[in-house]
Protein backbone atom coordinates (compact mmCIF):
# COMPACT_ATOMS: atom_id res chain seq x y z
CA UNK A 1 0.00 0.00 0.00
CA UNK A 2 2.81 2.57 -1.08
CA UNK A 3 1.29 6.50 -0.77
CA UNK A 4 3.80 9.17 -0.88
CA UNK A 5 2.86 12.77 -0.08
CA UNK A 6 4.70 15.66 -1.97
CA UNK A 7 4.69 18.91 -0.13
CA UNK A 8 6.25 21.95 -0.91
CA UNK A 9 5.33 25.65 -0.64
CA UNK A 10 4.03 27.26 -4.29
CA UNK A 11 6.08 27.31 -7.03
CA UNK A 12 8.25 24.64 -5.23
CA UNK A 13 7.73 22.14 -8.12
CA UNK A 14 5.14 19.61 -6.50
CA UNK A 15 2.81 19.21 -9.88
CA UNK A 16 5.62 18.57 -11.51
CA UNK A 17 7.67 16.10 -9.70
CA UNK A 18 4.49 14.35 -8.72
CA UNK A 19 3.65 13.79 -12.35
CA UNK A 20 7.05 12.73 -13.15
CA UNK A 21 7.27 10.55 -10.19
CA UNK A 22 4.06 8.33 -11.30
CA UNK A 23 4.96 8.03 -14.95
CA UNK A 24 8.35 6.62 -13.52
CA UNK A 25 6.75 4.27 -10.53
CA UNK A 26 4.09 3.02 -13.61
CA UNK A 27 1.42 1.78 -12.04
CA UNK A 28 0.95 5.38 -9.94
CA UNK A 29 -2.08 7.63 -9.13
CA UNK A 30 -2.04 11.55 -8.67
CA UNK A 31 -4.69 13.04 -5.97
CA UNK A 32 -4.36 17.16 -4.73
CA UNK A 33 -5.39 18.29 -1.73
CA UNK A 34 -8.23 20.12 -2.25
CA UNK A 35 -9.07 17.85 -5.03
CA UNK A 36 -10.53 19.41 -8.37
CA UNK A 37 -14.34 19.95 -7.94
CA UNK A 38 -14.31 19.85 -3.73
CA UNK A 39 -16.55 22.46 -3.24
CA UNK A 40 -15.16 24.88 -5.95
CA UNK A 41 -17.18 28.04 -4.58
CA UNK A 42 -16.73 27.58 -0.91
CA UNK A 43 -13.00 27.00 -1.84
CA UNK A 44 -12.90 29.95 -3.15
CA UNK A 45 -14.68 31.80 -0.41
CA UNK A 46 -11.97 30.64 1.81
CA UNK A 47 -8.98 30.94 -0.07
CA UNK A 48 -9.58 34.74 0.31
CA UNK A 49 -10.90 34.64 3.39
CA UNK A 50 -7.45 35.96 6.06
CA UNK A 51 -9.91 37.03 8.54
CA UNK A 52 -11.34 33.76 10.03
CA UNK A 53 -8.31 31.56 10.22
CA UNK A 54 -10.30 29.05 11.94
CA UNK A 55 -13.14 28.80 9.31
CA UNK A 56 -10.92 28.47 6.71
CA UNK A 57 -8.35 25.79 8.44
CA UNK A 58 -11.38 23.94 9.05
CA UNK A 59 -12.61 23.69 5.26
CA UNK A 60 -9.28 22.87 3.97
CA UNK A 61 -9.31 19.88 7.16
CA UNK A 62 -12.12 18.44 5.55
CA UNK A 63 -10.88 19.30 1.83
CA UNK A 64 -7.73 17.09 3.19
CA UNK A 65 -10.11 14.55 4.80
CA UNK A 66 -11.85 14.01 1.37
CA UNK A 67 -9.01 13.49 -0.29
CA UNK A 68 -7.76 11.28 2.56
CA UNK A 69 -10.73 8.92 1.94
CA UNK A 70 -10.38 8.69 -1.94
CA UNK A 71 -6.72 7.44 -1.00
CA UNK A 72 -7.90 5.06 1.23
CA UNK A 73 -10.30 3.61 -1.55
CA UNK A 74 -7.97 3.88 -4.17
CA UNK A 75 -5.15 1.53 -2.09
CA UNK A 76 -8.45 -0.80 -1.14
CA UNK A 77 -9.24 -1.25 -4.91
CA UNK A 78 -5.69 -2.33 -6.04
CA UNK A 79 -2.87 -2.44 -3.40
CA UNK A 80 -0.15 -2.16 -5.50
CA UNK A 81 -0.78 1.08 -6.78
CA UNK A 82 1.19 3.59 -5.84
CA UNK A 83 -0.77 6.81 -5.05
CA UNK A 84 0.67 10.41 -4.64
CA UNK A 85 -0.61 13.10 -3.20
CA UNK A 86 0.04 16.56 -4.19
CA UNK A 87 -0.02 18.65 -0.36
CA UNK A 88 -1.72 16.85 2.42
CA UNK A 89 -2.79 17.23 6.23
CA UNK A 90 1.38 19.30 6.32
CA UNK A 91 0.35 21.80 3.26
CA UNK A 92 -2.78 22.68 5.80
CA UNK A 93 -1.19 22.73 9.16
CA UNK A 94 1.81 24.37 7.81
CA UNK A 95 -0.46 27.01 5.47
CA UNK A 96 -2.37 27.67 8.26
CA UNK A 97 0.09 28.53 10.90
CA UNK A 98 1.72 30.33 8.73
CA UNK A 99 -1.16 32.87 7.67
CA UNK A 100 -2.17 32.72 10.90
CA UNK A 101 1.45 34.28 11.56
CA UNK A 102 1.75 36.78 9.16
CA UNK A 103 -1.80 38.40 9.35
CA UNK A 104 -3.39 37.86 12.66
CA UNK A 105 -0.04 37.83 14.97
CA UNK A 106 -0.05 34.33 15.65
CA UNK A 107 -3.65 34.83 17.11
CA UNK A 108 -5.07 31.15 16.68
CA UNK A 109 -2.24 29.36 16.56
CA UNK A 110 -2.87 27.39 19.64
CA UNK A 111 -6.65 26.72 18.11
CA UNK A 112 -4.91 25.83 14.60
CA UNK A 113 -2.87 23.00 16.16
CA UNK A 114 -5.67 21.93 18.53
CA UNK A 115 -8.17 21.25 15.56
CA UNK A 116 -5.14 19.95 13.54
CA UNK A 117 -3.94 17.36 16.14
CA UNK A 118 -7.85 16.39 16.20
CA UNK A 119 -8.33 15.69 12.48
CA UNK A 120 -4.87 13.81 12.07
CA UNK A 121 -6.11 10.47 14.08
CA UNK A 122 -8.36 10.65 11.22
CA UNK A 123 -5.42 10.59 8.47
CA UNK A 124 -3.64 7.68 6.89
CA UNK A 125 0.26 7.80 7.25
CA UNK A 126 2.05 8.58 4.48
CA UNK A 127 4.75 5.70 3.42
CA UNK A 128 6.82 8.69 2.53
CA UNK A 129 7.07 12.36 2.70
CA UNK A 130 8.94 14.47 -0.01
CA UNK A 131 9.37 17.94 0.82
CA UNK A 132 10.56 20.01 -2.42
CA UNK A 133 12.74 23.29 -1.36
CA UNK A 134 13.23 26.33 -3.38
CA UNK A 135 15.33 29.18 -2.81
CA UNK A 136 12.86 32.92 -2.70
CA UNK A 137 14.73 34.16 -6.18
CA UNK A 138 13.89 30.65 -7.97
CA UNK A 139 10.53 30.64 -6.75
CA UNK A 140 9.56 34.03 -8.05
CA UNK A 141 10.84 33.62 -11.36
CA UNK A 142 9.01 30.61 -11.31
CA UNK A 143 6.07 32.02 -10.35
CA UNK A 144 6.14 34.96 -12.80
CA UNK A 145 6.28 32.97 -15.70
CA UNK A 146 3.18 31.25 -15.20
CA UNK A 147 -0.07 31.72 -17.47
CA UNK A 148 -1.43 33.91 -15.71
CA UNK A 149 1.40 35.09 -12.82
CA UNK A 150 -0.56 34.15 -9.87
CA UNK A 151 0.71 32.81 -6.46
CA UNK A 152 -1.72 30.22 -6.38
CA UNK A 153 -0.46 29.05 -2.91
CA UNK A 154 -2.55 32.20 -1.39
CA UNK A 155 -4.57 33.37 -4.41
CA UNK A 156 -4.04 36.41 -3.00
CA UNK A 157 -2.95 40.39 -3.35
CA UNK A 158 -1.37 40.36 0.26
CA UNK A 159 0.72 37.43 -1.32
CA UNK A 160 3.92 38.69 0.18
CA UNK A 161 7.45 37.19 0.85
CA UNK A 162 6.87 36.91 4.72
CA UNK A 163 4.09 34.64 4.05
CA UNK A 164 6.63 32.62 1.68
CA UNK A 165 9.32 32.33 4.79
CA UNK A 166 6.36 31.91 7.51
CA UNK A 167 5.56 28.48 5.53
CA UNK A 168 8.90 27.68 5.35
CA UNK A 169 9.21 28.02 8.88
CA UNK A 170 5.80 26.05 9.89
CA UNK A 171 6.79 23.29 7.85
CA UNK A 172 10.34 22.92 9.26
CA UNK A 173 8.62 22.21 12.91
CA UNK A 174 5.59 20.02 10.97
CA UNK A 175 8.67 18.06 9.69
CA UNK A 176 10.16 17.97 13.12
CA UNK A 177 7.50 16.58 14.47
CA UNK A 178 6.87 14.07 11.62
CA UNK A 179 10.60 12.83 11.79
CA UNK A 180 10.05 11.94 15.45
CA UNK A 181 6.80 9.78 14.89
CA UNK A 182 8.88 7.81 12.38
CA UNK A 183 7.75 8.61 9.19
CA UNK A 184 9.86 8.62 6.50
CA UNK A 185 11.15 12.07 4.67
CA UNK A 186 12.97 12.84 1.72
CA UNK A 187 14.11 16.33 1.61
CA UNK A 188 14.84 17.48 -2.41
CA UNK A 189 16.14 21.17 -2.89
CA UNK A 190 14.67 22.32 -6.64
CA UNK A 191 16.56 25.43 -7.45
CA UNK A 192 19.55 24.55 -9.13
CA UNK A 193 18.75 21.34 -10.51
CA UNK A 194 16.74 21.12 -14.19
CA UNK A 195 13.27 19.58 -13.96
CA UNK A 196 14.21 15.83 -15.27
CA UNK A 197 17.63 15.96 -12.42
CA UNK A 198 15.26 16.87 -9.62
CA UNK A 199 12.77 13.83 -10.82
CA UNK A 200 15.64 11.42 -11.14
CA UNK A 201 17.12 12.42 -7.73
CA UNK A 202 13.01 11.33 -6.63
CA UNK A 203 12.80 8.80 -8.69
CA UNK A 204 16.35 7.23 -7.10
CA UNK A 205 15.50 8.20 -3.29
CA UNK A 206 11.93 6.91 -3.55
CA UNK A 207 13.45 3.57 -4.65
CA UNK A 208 15.87 2.83 -1.89
CA UNK A 209 13.57 4.63 1.14
CA UNK A 210 10.44 2.21 0.12
CA UNK A 211 13.08 -0.82 -1.18
CA UNK A 212 11.12 -0.78 -4.09
CA UNK A 213 12.42 -0.93 -7.90
CA UNK A 214 11.94 2.36 -9.63
CA UNK A 215 14.58 1.70 -12.68
N1 LIG B 1 13.82 22.11 -11.65
C1 LIG B 1 13.11 23.04 -12.29
N2 LIG B 1 13.72 23.92 -13.10
C2 LIG B 1 13.02 24.87 -13.75
N3 LIG B 1 11.69 25.03 -13.66
C3 LIG B 1 11.02 24.19 -12.84
C4 LIG B 1 11.70 23.14 -12.11
N4 LIG B 1 10.77 22.47 -11.40
C5 LIG B 1 9.58 23.06 -11.67
N5 LIG B 1 9.73 24.08 -12.54
C6 LIG B 1 8.68 24.97 -13.07
O1 LIG B 1 8.25 25.80 -11.99
C7 LIG B 1 6.85 26.02 -12.08
C8 LIG B 1 6.20 25.57 -10.78
O2 LIG B 1 6.19 24.16 -10.73
P1 LIG B 1 4.92 23.39 -10.19
O3 LIG B 1 5.20 21.93 -10.32
O4 LIG B 1 3.67 23.91 -10.82
O5 LIG B 1 4.98 23.85 -8.65
P2 LIG B 1 3.93 23.63 -7.48
O6 LIG B 1 3.01 22.53 -7.85
O7 LIG B 1 4.80 23.29 -6.29
O8 LIG B 1 3.27 24.96 -7.29
C9 LIG B 1 6.35 25.27 -13.30
O9 LIG B 1 6.26 26.18 -14.37
C10 LIG B 1 7.45 24.24 -13.54
O10 LIG B 1 7.56 23.87 -14.90
C1 LIG C 1 -4.21 22.11 1.41
C2 LIG C 1 -4.38 23.59 1.35
C3 LIG C 1 -4.40 24.25 0.14
N1 LIG C 1 -4.57 25.59 0.11
C4 LIG C 1 -4.62 26.29 -1.17
C5 LIG C 1 -3.38 26.21 -2.01
C6 LIG C 1 -3.91 26.49 -3.37
O1 LIG C 1 -3.99 27.87 -3.58
C7 LIG C 1 -5.33 25.95 -3.31
C8 LIG C 1 -5.44 24.73 -4.12
O2 LIG C 1 -5.91 25.18 -5.29
P1 LIG C 1 -5.65 24.51 -6.66
O3 LIG C 1 -5.87 25.57 -7.65
O4 LIG C 1 -6.44 23.26 -6.71
O5 LIG C 1 -4.10 24.05 -6.54
P2 LIG C 1 -2.79 24.65 -7.21
O6 LIG C 1 -3.13 26.01 -7.69
O7 LIG C 1 -1.78 24.63 -6.08
O8 LIG C 1 -2.42 23.68 -8.29
O9 LIG C 1 -5.62 25.70 -1.96
C9 LIG C 1 -4.72 26.34 1.24
O10 LIG C 1 -4.85 27.57 1.19
N2 LIG C 1 -4.72 25.71 2.45
C10 LIG C 1 -4.56 24.36 2.54
O11 LIG C 1 -4.59 23.82 3.65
Amino acid sequence: MPFIVVEGVNGAGKTVASSKLAEALGNAQIVKTPMPGFLEELKEYFVRNQENIVARVTFFDAATKHTCDLIRDMLCRDPNRFVIADRYWYSTMASHLAYDRVFNGSKSRDEIIEIMNISKKYFIRPDLVILIDVDPEERRRRIALRKDGRDDAWHTENADERLFVAFKEEYEKVFDDLRKDGTKILKVNNTRTEIDQTAEIIRKATGIMLKRNTA
